[in-house]
């Protein structure tokens, strides 16, 4: 038997022959070894460990504990707050109150967007006549062009909740252009409108606009000018020609008598006498050299290469058939005066979308369509060769600025704890993690107070005032003492899989979304926004940007951690950058208004929008204005009060179950009890701000414990 050939396999030179196989061998096993090993340093436990002792600004002494036991016993939010009063959210099971940091919704969301909204341009007017076959030259029969499609916005409660659809991508958006007419008398389509739908809360600025209408106007009125001063020159020049031409003749038959009998002088005076005769005649070759030579003249004086157009020729479009004797003697009536089918809104456009708009507000008007050549017979022009031209549209750039108008702003310092009470509150998935600024944009959530099922999921809340907390028998002792129940109104669970309160991210409250009807309150939104630090409106941290989400608040809820330092301190520190952040938004305002008054001096009509065809907006400038100034003394300059500061805001003393929370608790209702009594200044050192009932209500919101007050509490303080 012949030895074989090949060396059994060894494998030795199988690495070179087929690298790849190896390399995939090679590395599934240390992809496992590297996960094993290099895991903990990237899992995001470890990240938030990290970034927490970095920050510094956690849940207490306890929470930086091991975490590794995080999963083992099932969750158990319904716990009573004193079964483990060192417990930090590091130590307790994971829950839906106490999520890992990557369970959570991503939301794509974007409060600003500028956008250029283009109106569709009118198609063209039709030159076209009717031919058949005994019938060569019938008549005029071309079709008028169709408008252009108009810009609308509304704003809609449910469906939008944010402006990332106008801010991603593109820039300009542009409704449909109308189709011109066409042969037959067949009118062109209308160009499609457009709707831009934006959450209620959102205000519109305009910051330029293009009105091709306008341009026209304005370059008609350049080419009339051009075409009277080119015509005044010709007829100087023809004049000072025949002048001349009159007395070379007078000067010709003087001097021709002077030579009577010579053979030229009778010569040079017929000559002159023809001459003469011409020029009293009109004759046309003399006219046509001397008219050839004037235009020229007054071309030269006007620097043209050639005569000037009719002005009104861009608006008309000239049948491509034409000869050129055609083109030479056409003479086009005066353009039609026509109106706009809806009237473009005066500049600038301010809109404050405070509620559902029930109709389309307009934004830019589409062009009028152009008209077809039948609409220019006349007995003098039996056959006009042209139509005129689709009107251009106007385009508007607009600034977009949503100010969500949730019921209730959470407002507190990073790591506070507002997320995970918003989580407890609603159903939303905000992040919730143990590290500065996790939440990075707003997020929002409904209270749902009623279930329409016949019976209110939470009764009728009892009036602030009698339900107002003391240090003694206030909701901290009843969370203490009542550990075994979560809720001491004994009907709201928090808690559990038959939760009542659903986070309605896809439907954004307003103001008057729960009361709206007249009916009772059957629903509150409330917003969770990023964290602020001191000095966030000097663009610290992530600054104070997102406080526009909660200016409008009807409720503010300062969430102060009771496990991180001294309560009133923090408080305080949110209200200063509070308090600055209004003064920064009055003094924007009125710089705005300031510029408004010299834009709007001009015309003198200061009453509105001028929004044509019944369009009604429901808050035109005077809801703007009158938004802002809402508290106001009335728009006395210095003496205007922060509108923020007017506003009814209570404390949530979150962390409850920590350790030394009692204490802060204690001195934190004391100093609010002050404040209600007036020994104490407003928290922001605002004169006459809101102090009428200013509590502290304390929640454990990792347990779900406590929620429930807070749902009475704003709902008294809504209802107000
Ligand atoms: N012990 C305890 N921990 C809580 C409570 N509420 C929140 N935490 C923890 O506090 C940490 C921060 O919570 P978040 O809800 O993310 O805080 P936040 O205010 O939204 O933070 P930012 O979004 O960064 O501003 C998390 O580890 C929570 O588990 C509570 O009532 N008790
Ligand atoms: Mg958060």
């Amino acid at each position: 038997m012949m030895a074989s050939r090949c060396a059994p396999s060894t494998g030795l030179f199988l690495p070179f022959l087929y690298p790849s196989l190896f390399r995939h061998k090679a590395a599934r096993i240390p992809i496992s070894r590297f996960t094993r090993s290099i895991a903990p340093l990237h899992t995001d436990s470890n990240i938030s460990t990290t970034l927490y002792d970095a920050t510094s600004s956690g849940s207490g002494p306890g929470s930086s504990g091991d975490s590794s036991g995080a999963t083992t016993t099932a969750p158990d939010t319904t716990a009573p707050l004193t079964t483990d009063p060192s417990s930090s959210s590091a130590d307790l099971p994971t829950s839906r109150l106490n999520p890992a940091p990557d369970d959570y919704a991503i939301s794509t969301f974007a409060d600003k967007a500028r956008v250029t909204v283009h109106a569709g341009g009118g198609g063209h007017g039709c030159v076209s006549f009717l031919r058949e076959m005994f019938l060569a030259e019938g008549p005029a029969n071309g079709g008028d062009g169709g408008h252009g499609g108009s810009v609308y916005i509304q704003a809609v409660a449910h469906g939008e909740t944010s402006l990332h659809r106008l801010a991603r991508g593109r820039r300009s958006i542009r409704a449909g252009r109308g189709k011109s007419g066409m042969g037959d008398a067949r009118g062109g389509a209308r160009g499609d409108d457009l709707l831009i739908k934006v959450p209620v809360g959102t205000v519109v600025r305009e910051v330029e606009r293009q009105d091709p209408v306008a341009d026209e106007v304005a370059a008609y009125h350049a080419a009339r000018k051009q075409k009277r001063e080119y015509d005044r020159l010709v007829q100087e020049a023809e004049e000072a020609a025949a002048t001349k031409a009159r007395a070379e003749a007078e000067n010709a038959g003087v001097s021709g008598e002077g030579a009577v009998g010579s053979f030229n002088g009778r010569g040079s005076r017929r000559r002159a006498d023809d001459k003469k005769r011409k020029i009293e005649d009109g004759d046309d070759g003399f006219i046509s050299s001397t008219l050839a030579e004037s235009e020229a003249a007054a071309r030269a004086a006007l620097g043209l290469t050639e005569d000037p157009d009719p002005p009104n020729l861009h608006k008309f479009i000239l049948y491509p058939g034409m000869s050129p004797g055609e083109r030479q003697n056409l003479s086009l009536p005066r353009y039609p005066r026509r109106e706009r089918l809806l009237a473009q809104p005066e500049a600038p456009i301010r809109l404050d979308l405070t509620a559902p708009t029930a109709r389309p507000i307009l934004l830019a008007a589409g062009g009028l369509g152009g008209l077809g050549n039948p609409h220019f017979v006349s007995k003098e022009r039996p056959r006009p060769l042209f139509a005129t031209r689709g009107e251009g549209a106007v385009s508007v750039t607009l600034d977009f600025e949503l100010k969500l108008l949730a019921d209730v702003g959470l407002v507190g310092l990073p790591n506070a704890g507002k997320s995970t009470l918003l989580r407890a509150l609603t159903r939303s998935r905000a992040r919730v993690g143990n590290w500065a600024f996790t939440t990075l944009q707003p997020n929002i959530g409904t209270v749902v107070l009623d279930n329409h099922k016949g019976r209110p999921v939470v009764p009728p809340a009892p009036k602030p005032s009698s339900f107002r907390p003391s240090a003694t028998t206030g909701p901290f002792a009843a969370i203490v003492n009542d550990a075994s129940s979560p809720s001491r109104f004994g009907s709201v669970v928090m808690t559990g899989p038959d939760h009542h309160i659903v986070c309605g991210d896809g439907s954004l409250g307003s103001n008057d979304a729960g009361a709206g009807g007249g009916g009772p309150r059957t629903r509150f939104t409330v917003a969770d926004i990023p964290g602020l630090i001191e000095g966030a409106h000097l663009d610290r941290g992530l600054g104070v940007a997102f406080l526009r989400h909660v200016e409008r608040a009807g409720v503010l809820a300062f969430v102060v951690d009771l496990g991180a330092g001294d309560a009133i301190a923090a408080l305080k520190a949110l209200w200063a950058e509070v308090g600055l952040y209004a003064r920064m938004r009055e003094e924007e305002e009125n710089e705005r208004e300031i510029e408004d008054r010299i834009d709007w001096e001009g015309d003198g009509s200061n009453s509105g929008l001028g929004i044509g065809d019944g369009v009604v907006s429901t808050t035109g400038m005077d809801g703007f204005t009158s938004s802002m100034s809402r508290n106001g003394s009335g728009g006395g300059g210095g003496g205007r009060k922060l509108d923020i500061a007017a506003k009814p805001w209570f404390v949530v003393a979150t962390k409850g179950d920590l350790p030394s929370a009692q204490d802060n608790y204690a001195r934190l209702r004391e100093y609010l009890d002050d404040v209600t009594a007036g020994r104490e200044p407003h928290p922001s050192g605002v004169e006459d701000a809101w102090t009428d009932n200013c509590a502290a209500i304390p929640v454990s919101a990792i347990h779900g414990h406590g929620v429930d007050r807070i749902v009475h509490w704003v709902v008294g303080l809504l209802d107000q």
